[in-house]
């Protein structure tokens, strides 16, 4: 049977990306350093993926198995070996973790395998993959750089699917959104995954994906979290946060459209097909899980600081991203590694400094100021 090694056997590892190259005939392997979900994939050999609908239809995932990277080293190579793919699913912070294993079991494959791999980060962040080769290329020599670079490719790709955190007492099965969205930018022709849309182009797909899912998501998981909301879909309960949504994505969508020649009423049904998708009660997405970690949320390169500083530009508006901004440096979930670690930056220094630090904005730039207003105005 054809192999998948899927690193992160978490929401989007078994709930989409492991079960896709399931359902195309792969056996999956999973990578995770959870050792009680490794313990039991091995012992259960399948699980099911639930959808979040009024008939909670479920689907069953066979041929799955697992390997605890920590302890299992050697089986991770030895699974490297003899994979058609490698994908992760992990969060982009994590990447360099696993690399330098990645790296070990590349370069064990590449002395006996000639056959093709191919690697895919399906992570929220622009080129992925490439940030993975970058590390896993720093574990790497000379040689072993050459042996691979006509057998190992990789390929950046954006995911979409809602997967909340799993309130199951331990069980693998996962619930999923019924929508989903797996692009991947090749020009090569590679094997069938049942749901992989291939496209030669990525930019267009990622930058759509994160500055609308991810940017709405992250407003109503910070207004929603700062009105002392539990879930998405009960924030949206509240019109005046539906507006702000609509706002925002009015903004990137204007940039979107200005960047890639959108149609505008094309992507305007996408932005209300997509706060639908967060209307769904089933999900019971908490705004803690949408919010996490707002240090890589405030990346210069993700879905809030990028797409203002691309409408800047472009000469069109960002105020409410600036507010979305805002918000975000107001998430104060002390569960959070990261929101507690921003809050000491703020606590220790000024609004300014901790965008420049964080964010890259200049501390006099009209970005910081205009998130300045937003901040001393929501902190009210
Ligand atoms: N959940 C969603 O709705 C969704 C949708 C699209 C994309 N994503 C992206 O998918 C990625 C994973 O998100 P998720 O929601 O599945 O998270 P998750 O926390 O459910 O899964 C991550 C898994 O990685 C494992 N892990 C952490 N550190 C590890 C390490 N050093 N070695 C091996 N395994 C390790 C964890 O144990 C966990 O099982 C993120 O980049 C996220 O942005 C998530
Ligand atoms: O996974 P993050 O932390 O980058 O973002 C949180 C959510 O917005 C995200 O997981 C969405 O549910 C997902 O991107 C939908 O495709």
């Amino acid at each position: 049977m054809k192999t998948a090694v899927h690193f992160g056997a978490g929401n989007i590892g078994r709930g989409f990306i492991g079960a896709l190259f399931s359902q195309s005939g792969y056996h999956v392997t999973f990578v995770d350093i959870a050792d009680a979900i490794i313990t039991k994939l091995n012992e259960e050999q399948k699980y099911q993926v639930k959808l979040a609908t009024e008939q909670k239809e479920a689907v069953t995932v066979e041929n799955v198995s697992g390997l605890n990277n920590l302890s299992q080293e050697q089986d991770v190579h030895e699974a490297i070996k003899g994979a058609v793919y490698l994908t992760t699913a992990i969060g982009p912070n994590i990447l360099p973790r696993i690399a330098p294993l990645i790296a070990k079991g590349l370069a064990a494959r590449v002395k006996e395998n000639d056959e093709k791999l191919y690697v895919i980060a399906c992570e929220n962040q622009i080129s992925a993959t490439d940030l993975l080769k970058g590390y896993i290329f720093d574990n790497l020599d000379e040689e072993t750089k050459a042996a691979i670079a006509d057998k190992v490719y990789f390929f950046n790709s954006a995911v979409d699917r809602i997967v909340p955190l799993q309130d199951n007492q331990g069980s693998l099965d996962v619930l999923v959104e019924p929508y989903y969205e797996w692009v991947v930018e090749t020009k090569e022709d590679i094997p069938h995954v049942e749901g992989m849309k291939i496209v030669p182009d990525l930019g267009p797909f990622i930058e759509r994906k994160l500055f609308t899912v991810n940017t709405g998501h992250a407003v109503i998981a910070y207004l929603g979290y700062m009105n002392g909301k539990q879930t998405i879909d009960q924030t949206l309960a509240d019109e005046e946060i539906v507006k702000q949504v609509r706002a925002t994505l009015g903004e990137t969508g204007a940039y979107l459209i200005h960047q890639y020649g959108l149609n505008e009423e094309e992507h305007q049904a996408y932005i209300e097909k997509i706060i639908n998708r967060f209307k769904n009660r089933f999900l019971n997405d908490d705004v803690t899980r949408v919010g996490r970690s707002p240090l890589r949320k405030l990346g210069p390169n993700d879905r809030l600081v990028k797409p203002a500083v691309e409408a800047e530009k472009a000469g069109l508006s960002y105020t409410n991203l600036a507010r979305a901004i805002a918000s975000a440096l107001l998430f104060n979930n002390a569960q959070d590694e990261e929101a507690v670690k921003l809050q000491q930056m703020i606590s220790e220094s000024d609004i300014p400094s901790v965008l420049k630090e964080v964010s890259g904005l200049d501390t006099d730039s009209a970005i910081t100021q205009e998130v300045v207003r937003h901040y001393d105005a929501l902190k009210k």
